[in-house]
Parts: C-alpha cells; sequence; structure tokens
C-alpha cells in the first residue's frame, strides 16, 4: 500500500535546507552519519523493541534490560563499534540500564581519582565489562550534603586494609543505578579513618558479588529500593541499597589521585584541590546538558507535528477546520520551546569544550579554571534539566488528550525525564554553588582581580549597573548587542543587590541562608545569559544551508525574547528596560513566530529521530496518528477479550441485585 505523508504539505512549505540542518544539530557530517546509521540498527532490530514498556511488570522491565544490554554489548564487539558508535547505540536503545553507571561514572571516577597503577589495574577489567560498576555515593540520610555521609572506611595497619562499615541505618547507601541487582563492584563514598582521625569522603572500590554466581559477598546486605514514578520510564534501572557490616578491603582499593595512605596508615594530601574527589559528577552534569536538548527535542519533535496534524474549529463553509499549530497561543506555549532545545544543544557543546579544557588543565596541574567549570556545569545542569522537565509536560498539554496517552510517548518521556532535576544534584543545592561563585567574583571585583570566562562581563559592572536598553522599535529587539546589553545588565544587577544584602549580615552564611531564594534567581539570570551569549556566537561561526542561519537566528531572538518576556518582572523591576520596551518584546515575538511557522515540520525533521526513537503515535513522520492511534488502542491487553475477566465475579451480580432492588 503507498504511503502517505500527511505532513507533506507542511514538509512542501519548508524555506531552508533540511539535510543541512541535521548537520548542525548532529555537530558534524560525521556525527550525523553515524547517528543515522547506528539509529536505523537499532530501529531494525526487534530485540530493542520498547513499544511494550509500559505494560511490562517490574520483572519483566528489568529482564528486558539485561537482553537488551547483554545483546548490544555483543553487537559493539561483532561490529567492533567506535566509543562514539557505542555510545549511539546506548542513545538509541533508549532504556536506562546499570551499563549507564558502569560506562558513564565508574569508568571516568577510576580515571579521574585513581592513580597510574590503579587505572592499569581496573580499567582494562572494566572495559571489558569483567567486571560491572556503579556509582554508590548517596546514602539514606544523605544525597545533597556529601560531607554529611555516613559509610565509614576504617585503617587497619595490622592487616593493611580498610573495614568498610554502615554504623546507622541512614548510613545504608540509597539510590546508585546499577547496585540493586546488575554491579559486582562499586565506587563507595565513606569517611576515610586513620588512627581514630576522621579525614572526610573518599572514593574505594569494593567488590560487591561473587563474580562466579553473583552472591553478595559476605558482610554485604543489598537490593533494589523499589518502584519508582511512572509506567516503563526508570524502573528499568535497579537503583539499589546496600549496607556493610565490616567489610574489609586490601588498602590499594582507596583511590589515591586527591590523597593517599600509607602502609603505617599515615595520611597524605597530593596538591592536587579536595574538590578533585567531585570531579565525576562535573563530567555527568555536562553530559546531562546535552540530554536535555534531546530530551526536550523529542518531546517538542511530538508536540509539533501533532499540532500540524491536529485540527480544531474554523471550518469556513464546510472546508477544513484551522490546524491547532496555526493557534498564536499554541504558537507562543511551543516555539519557545523548539528554540530552547537548539539553544541547549549549542550551549552542551560548548560546555564539552570547557570540561575537555579543563580536564586538560588539570593533567598539567592548572587548578585555576575548576571554579568555573563547576559553576558552569552545576548552573547549567539546573537550568536545562528544569526547563526540559516543564516542557515536557507543556508538550503533553499541547497534544490534548491524546497525549495523555502512553502511546503518545510523552508520559514515559516526562516520567524518565524528571528525575534530572534531583539526580548529579538537587537543582536548587547546584544553583547555591552558582551563587557563591557569583558572590565570590562580585566581592572581588574592587580588588584588582579582573573577572574572565562567563563573568567576564562583572568587569563592566559600573555601566552594567546604570546603562539603558536602546529599543525604540520592536525590531531593535532583533540586534544581538541588545539582547546581550539587557541580559549582562540583570544577571550584574541582581548578583550585585544580593550581594549589597548579605553585607547587612552579621555573618555570610546567616545571609546566604536568609537570602538564598534570590540568590537562587540571580544564578538562573547569570545562567540564562550564558546560553544566549554561546548561542549568539555559534551564529558568528560560519553555518553553510540555504536559510539555515536565518532560521537559527530566529530561534535565538525567539529564545532569548521569551525569556524577557517570562521574566520580566526581573528586567523591570531592575530598570534593564522600560514596559514600553516589554511590550515591543511581544511584538516581535509574533513577527518571529510567523517568520517559523512555515519552517517548523523542518526545524523538527532536522533532529533527524527515527519513529522507533520517538515512541510516539503522534509525532509519527508521516503525520498519520488516527488510523494508528485506533489500531494501537486494539494491542491493550484489556482488548484481548470482549467481556472483561471479572465479569462474572463482580459486574454480573452487581447488575442483578440492581434488578432486584428495582423490583422491590
Ligand atoms: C550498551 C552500551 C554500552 C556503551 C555505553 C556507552 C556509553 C554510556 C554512557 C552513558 C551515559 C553517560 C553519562 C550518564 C551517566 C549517568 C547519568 C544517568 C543517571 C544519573 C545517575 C545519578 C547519579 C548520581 O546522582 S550520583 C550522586 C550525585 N550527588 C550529588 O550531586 C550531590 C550534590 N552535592 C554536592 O555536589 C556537594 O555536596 C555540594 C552541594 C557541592 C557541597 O559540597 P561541599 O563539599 O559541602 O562544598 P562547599 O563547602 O559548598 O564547597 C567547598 C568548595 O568546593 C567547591 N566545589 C563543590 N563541588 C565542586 C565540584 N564538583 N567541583 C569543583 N569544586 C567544587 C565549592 O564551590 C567550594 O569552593 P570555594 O571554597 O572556592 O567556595
Ligand atoms: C533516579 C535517581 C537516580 C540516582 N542515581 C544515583 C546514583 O547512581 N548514585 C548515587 O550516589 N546517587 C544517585 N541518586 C541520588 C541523587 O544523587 C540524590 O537524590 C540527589 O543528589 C539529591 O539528594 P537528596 O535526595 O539527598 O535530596 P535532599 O537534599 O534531601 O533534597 C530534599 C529537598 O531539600 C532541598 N535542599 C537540600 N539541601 C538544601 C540547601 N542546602 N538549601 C536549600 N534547599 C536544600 C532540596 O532542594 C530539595 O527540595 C539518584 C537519584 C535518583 C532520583
Amino acid at each position: 500500500m503507498e504511503e502517505i505523508d500527511h505532513l507533506g504539505h507542511e514538509r512542501s512549505k519548508i524555506e531552508f535546507d533540511v539535510e543541512a540542518m541535521k548537520i548542525v544539530w548532529a555537530g558534524s557530517q560525521r556525527a550525523l552519519e553515524v547517528s543515522d546509521r547506528i539509529s536505523r540498527l537499532v530501529a531494525s532490530d526487534p530485540i530493542f523493541r520498547k513499544d511494550d514498556r509500559t505494560i511490562l511488570s517490574r520483572k519483566e522491565l528489568f529482564n528486558t534490560t539485561l537482553r537488551k544490554s547483554a545483546h548490544a554489548w555483543k553487537r559493539i564487539i561483532e561490529l567492533r563499534l567506535t566509543e562514539e558508535e557505542a555510545s549511539r547505540l546506548r542513545f538509541y536503545i533508549d532504556q536506562p540500564a546499570f551499563m549507564d553507571l558502569h560506562w558513564g561514572m565508574f569508568i571516568p571516577a577510576i580515571k579521574g581519582q585513581g592513580t597510574e597503577e590503579q587505572q592499569k589495574k581496573w580499567l582494562p577489567l572494566a572495559y571489558k565489562m569483567q567486571i560491572i560498576g556503579c556509582y554508590a555515593q548517596t546514602e539514606l540520610g544523605h544525597g545533597s550534603n556529601v560531607q554529611g555521609l555516613e559509610t565509614t572506611a576504617t585503617f587497619d595497619p595490622k592487616t593493611d586494609e580498610f573495614i568498610l562499615h554502615s554504623p546507622t541505618l541512614t548510613s545504608s547507601k540509597w539510590w546508585p543505578g546499577g547496585l540493586g541487582k546488575a554491579s559486582t563492584h562499586a565506587l563507595i563514598y565513606s569517611r576515610l579513618i586513620t588512627d581514630g582521625q576522621d579525614h572526610g569522603v573518599h572514593g574505594f572500590i569494593v567488590q560487591l558479588r561473587s563474580l562466579d554466581d553473583h552472591l553478595p559477598l559476605p558482610g554485604i546486605t543489598i537490593g533494589d529500593i523499589g518502584i519508582k514514578f511512572g509506567n516503563g520510564a526508570y524502573n528499568s534501572m535497579d537503583n539499589g541499597v546496600l549496607r556493610f557490616d565490616h567489610v574489609r578491603i586490601p588498602r590499594d582499593q582507596m583511590l589515591m589521585r586527591v590523597s593517599q595512605v600509607t602502609r603505617e596508615g599515615k595520611y597524605l594530601q597530593s596538591d592536587v584541590p579536595r574538590q578533585l574527589v567531585y570531579g565525576t559528577m562535573v563530567y555527568v552534569r555536562q553530559t546531562i546538558v546535552s540530554d536535555a536538548s534531546c530530551a526536550l527535542s523529542r518531546a517538542v519533535c511530538i508536540a509539533t507535528r501533532y499540532s500540524a496534524v491536529r485540527r480544531q474549529f474554523g471550518s469556513q463553509d464546510g472546508g477544513p477546520e484551522t490546524q491547532v499549530i496555526d493557534y498564536k497561543t499554541q504558537q507562543n506555549r511551543l516555539f519557545p520551546l523548539l528554540a530552547s532545545a537548539y539553544a541547549y544543544r549549542f550551549v552542551g557543546e560548548w560546555l564539552k569544550w570547557l570540561y575537555t579544557d579543563v580536564t586538560q588543565r588539570l593533567q598539567a596541574n592548572d587548578f585555576s579554571t575548576l571554579p568555573e567549570a563547576h559553576a558552569c556545569t552545576a548552573g547549567l545542569k539546573s537550568l536545562t534539566t528544569s526547563a526540559t522537565a516543564d516542557g515536557i509536560e507543556e508538550c503533553r498539554k499541547l497534544c490534548g488528550g491524546h497525549g495523555y496517552l502512553c502511546s503518545s510517548g510523552l508520559p514515559e518521556l516526562f516520567a524518565v525525564y524528571i528525575p534530572a532535576c534531583t539526580y548529579e544534584g538537587d537543582n536548587i543545592v547546584l544553583l547555591l554553588q552558582v551563587s557563591r561563585f557569583l558572590m565570590k567574583t562580585v566581592s572581588q571585583l574592587g580588588s584588582g582581580i579582573k573577572p574572565v570566562g562567563t563573568t567576564a562581563y562583572m568587569g563592566q559592572v559600573e555601566h552594567l549597573m546604570q546603562c539603558h536598553c536602546d529599543v525604540q522599535r520592536a525590531e531593535d529587539w532583533l540586534k544581538p548587542s541588545v539582547i546581550l546589553a539587557a541580559f549582562q545588565a540583570r544577571a550584574a544587577r541582581m548578583s550585585v543587590a544580593c550581594a549589597q544584602n548579605l553585607s547587612k549580615f552579621s555573618s555570610q552564611e546567616e545571609g546566604f541562608a536568609e537570602l538564598s531564594a534570590d540568590l537562587v534567581e540571580a544564578a538562573v539570570a547569570h545562567c540564562q545569559l550564558i546560553v544566549v551569549t554561546k548561542y549568539i556566537e555559534k551564529l558568528q561561526q560560519a553555518i553553510p544551508g540555504k536559510g539555515v542561519k536565518e532560521q537559527l537566528a530566529a530561534l535565538c531572538n525567539i529564545y532569548a525574547l521569551s525569556l524577557i518576556h517570562k521574566h520580566q518582572g526581573d528586567f523591570l523591576a531592575n530598570g534593564c528596560i522600560t514596559p514600553k520596551q516589554a511590550s515591543l518584546v511581544n511584538w516581535q515575538l509574533r513577527s518571529l513566530y510567523a517568520q517559523v511557522r512555515p519552517n517548523v515540520i523542518g526545524l523538527v525533521d532536522a533532529f533527524n529521530y527515527t519513529d522507533h526513537y520517538l515512541g510516539s503515535i503522534l509525532g509519527r513522520y508521516d503525520g498519520n496518528v488516527y488510523p494508528k492511534l485506533y489500531e494501537e488502542a486494539w494491542k491493550d491487553p484489556l482488548n484481548d477479550s470482549v467481556v472483561p475477566d471479572g465479569y462474572h465475579e463482580f459486574i454480573r451480580p452487581m447488575l442483578k441485585q440492581q434488578l432486584r432492588t428495582a423490583r422491590l
């Protein structure tokens, strides 16, 4: 049967080169080729099917995780996939699994915190999957406050061993992914005690399960922590609980790049900063920013295609009703999310560069950029995941009732995504780290230390405190210099106001506690400025392809102006813009929406997602929504029988009872 493209009319209107945009989104021609090839490989392999995920029991679901992971690993070896291809394979399989923590945290932690000797011993085993590792930091009683962890690792000089122990219930490790059922080893974060002295939290490699029969080793109690939010979703992951009862490990299993314990039990600290113990979190937070663009773009792709298919009201003379995407309210909700997906893509690319740069510097013992790398990864992780979680839910609402069906793909996407606001650092806790960094920057302004990198704008603080926005007409809001000046003035004024208010308290800590809500808002303003700046810098590069740069520029303006509109309270209260200028923002936004409207299907096609990856009937590439929704409904297990299983036991007696009552 001939396939009809129900979105063909939309595609015929596109004014830019979609293939060229695909390259921009993927990062390079080669990255697009890899992505395209691997996504098709996954889509065509029945073991990677995922359409039944929301109706599987927890055990069945976990079993598919094991099957998919083992099959993926087999394919990686058979096809000799490169690291980049393997990571694409993981992405398109699209099921959280213990492998994520093994490759995403266990291995990076050994690389970042292990000595050369330790890396030589453990990495080959981990790379060949002869051991499976997880990252066990969080405890039942403490997650955000890492310094508050209670697990102890006490050195015993008699045997040259550490004794791992969980002294209280709240010291039980709780949450680590892969810990519950799959991992054989863990990187355990615990307090190091030598000679009765507590040296704070350090990392230790600990074997948990036998490599022969997978049973827990003596002294170890271990299991899964239970069902999490939503059907399917993150329940494919075995987040675990773990307790130690005086478990002994050799001394050389403490990761010793940052500090060491000698054979005699002496504690030594190298000149590497203590914060490197937190280095793996910096690495993962950076990856989470790029992941945000993927999750948001996926939801936006579904909502955009469906909004072009869906029609409500407005039929003239019996003609078709209006496509819901043509309602200005729909555009005002959807297009800023589309723009955000592109914005997070570009800031994610930049953050990856920043992380690579700081890693190279660390290897050369240059620690100067570590505080900025920490602030940027923490802040952007927080900003992008919060906006993405809200954005996915908005996309569900943009799809009306059908968005609530699991077959829309949106409920599972939302459920799997929202913990990103919590894991790798609660978003508020992370923004408070950014605000500490900002307050330090402001306090050093008079001391001759020139702010650099993402805080360089603070160097012009005197100008930023009194400058006036130059906008007279709506089109003036299209000038990058005008947008940047407004965002810089807002961020600087909010930070300076916080610093001034902090100085009114007798202690810094008291001030921080009291003003934390304002400090968080200042941190958000700073992070939004980073995203806007990096997008504008991206547009200064050569971007080939007919109309591609124009579309990206329109989206950049939508991103920035929709933020000014949303946060106009900040901009107005701090005198960065006038009420008249705020209203011109809306005029300009409407005109930008009209400019991108014919191109939105092209802009989501450029993500190059397969129907398998999208996992959504509403987001199908061909827009053939209604017949497929109808077909899908009949596949529900409830429809296996015409009369439901409980009819004779429950419904029939009720009906008969009513009949008898009625006769009475
Ligand atoms: C089948 C295919 C196979 C192939 C597969 C291939 C690839 C797969 C790859 C997979 C995917 C890749 C990656 C993804 C992996 C996983 C992601 C998915 C799931 C997520 C799993 C979740 C894991 C976790 O959640 S782990 C636990 C995370 N926990 C936290 O984040 C805790 C948050 N708390 C903290 O970070 C800290 O406690 C704190 C809040 C920062 C406070 O710390 P404290 O020491 O008390 O600090 P302060 O006193 O405030 O500060 C002291 C000083 O230090 C500075 N600081 C703080 N942190 C850092 C840091 N990280 N780096 C540098 N500096 C830091 C701070 O600013 C201060 O500085 P100052 O003294 O100058 O002011
Ligand atoms: C799906 C998932 C997977 C995870 N995987 C892992 C893993 O693999 N390994 C691992 O070690 N951990 C893992 N975690 C744990 C995760 O890292 C922690 O849950 C996270 O760091 C938040 O810590 P918490 O749970 O202690 O939250 P809490 O700190 O208890 O937060 C509770 C509330 O208190 C607020 N709050 C806390 N401190 C402050 C403060 N100083 N100022 C203002 N407000 C504050 C928070 O904003 C939040 O609203 C995972 C968690 C989840 C949900």
